[in-house]
């Protein structure tokens, strides 16, 4: 399971929390512009938006988990497994398969509102990456540095985008269903709730925060989504980048998932391997991981963008404890 965020503050920043058991091997990868992305069905880009992301190099190739382009245009892909249909070619339609879908909309679009125009007649073909790495389901949060944001599902239907009014993305169900889980919810309040049980009678109260009593906290993908709408449409916007991407990691962390709590098979448990947000304005790229909770940072240097090789930064994964004696 994964959680996918926007957060305007000033900035916006865009990211997620990455929920596994296993890691890949992803590291911080700046895509520069002249780095040519061949694509399966499609021509080739040769000159496009540098991509700053997380992703596995995988033949020379950038997998991207999920990213931003220099415009501050930024997509991620979550699992989506079981309503996920990718199709055979389509002659009439630019065909894209899932893992190039990143870098085909990241390296041309600058907004949203581009973003939509290349989905408009786009197909997610169904080829493997290789014999060795097959296409995973997933389903895609995009959003740009306005704050506005879309979901792009494949389905039996076909090609679903879908407005994203509340700028977060989990896993299943589809997202209109997660929409709509969140009417059931409406009631939640960071105030005191006001007594309309039995008016008449004075009820003794024995704790604060009782306006989230019934807020959700579950590991599954509809608990971490109302716990995510509702910790982020509360959170305060502070003056400095500093103050925002602090904000933005304790969003991100309100749903991260701890080792031992959510078992996928005897002894085997998922848990939030990293947490990434990128400000879309300035690129600086921030993440920590499971075993460092410090905040590390890849700036975006605009001076190495024209360069064809991947700029590639290992993941900080030692734990950093400011000693103060
Ligand atoms: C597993 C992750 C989602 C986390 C998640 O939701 N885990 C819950 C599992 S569960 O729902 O609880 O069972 C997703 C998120 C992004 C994905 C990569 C995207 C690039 C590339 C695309 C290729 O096509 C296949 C290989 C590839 C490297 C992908 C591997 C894997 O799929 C990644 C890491």
């Amino acid at each position: 399971m994964c959680t996918s965020i926007i957060y305007t503050a000033g900035d916006s920043y865009f990211g997620r929390n990455l929920d596994l058991e296993i890691s890949f091997g992803q590291e911080v990868v700046v895509t520069p512009r002249n780095y040519p992305f061949s694509f399966r069905k499609m021509p080739s880009l040769d000159h496009h938006y540098a991509i700053t992301g997380m992703a596995l190099v995988e033949d020379g190739y950038p997998l991207y988990f999920d990213g931003a382009n220099e415009e501050g245009l930024g997509m991620a892909g979550l699992n989506f497994d079981g309503p996920c249909r990718y199709f055979p070619e389509d002659p009439a339609k630019d065909n894209v398969t899932p893992f190039e879908f990143i870098p085909y909309i990241l390296g041309q679009c600058k907004n949203v509102t581009e973003a939509r125009k290349l989905l408009s007649n786009l197909n997610l073909v169904k080829i493997d990456f290789s014999a060795k790495l097959h296409l995973s389901p997933l389903h895609w949060l995009i959003a740009d540095k306005s704050g506005e944001a879309i979901v792009v599902e494949s389905t039996a239907e076909g090609l679903n985008v879908y407005d994203n009014p509340v700028g977060v993305l989990t896993n299943n169900p589809e997202f209109p269903k997660q929409l709509l889980n969140l009417s059931n919810y409406q009631s939640i309040s960071p105030a005191y709730p006001e007594n309309t049980l039995i008016p008449e009678v004075k009820l003794n109260t024995y704790s604060r925060g009782f306006g989230s009593r019934f807020l959700p906290g579950g590991m599954d993908s509809e608990s971490r989504f109302v716990k995510e709408v509702f910790t982020k449409a509360h959170a305060p916007k502070g003056k400095s980048e500093i103050e925002n991407i602090t904000n933005y990691f304790h969003n991100l962390h309100a749903v991260e998932q701890q080792k031992g709590l959510d078992q996928v098979a005897p002894g085997q448990f998922e848990y939030t391997i990293y947490s990434d947000g990128i400000n879309l304005t300035t690129g600086t790229f921030y993440y920590s991981t499971y075993g460092n909770n410090q905040i590390n940072a890849v700036k975006l240097e605009k001076d190495r963008l024209d360069q064809t090789e991947l700029l590639q930064y290992p993941l900080q994964s030692e734990q950093a404890i400011n000693f103060q004696n």
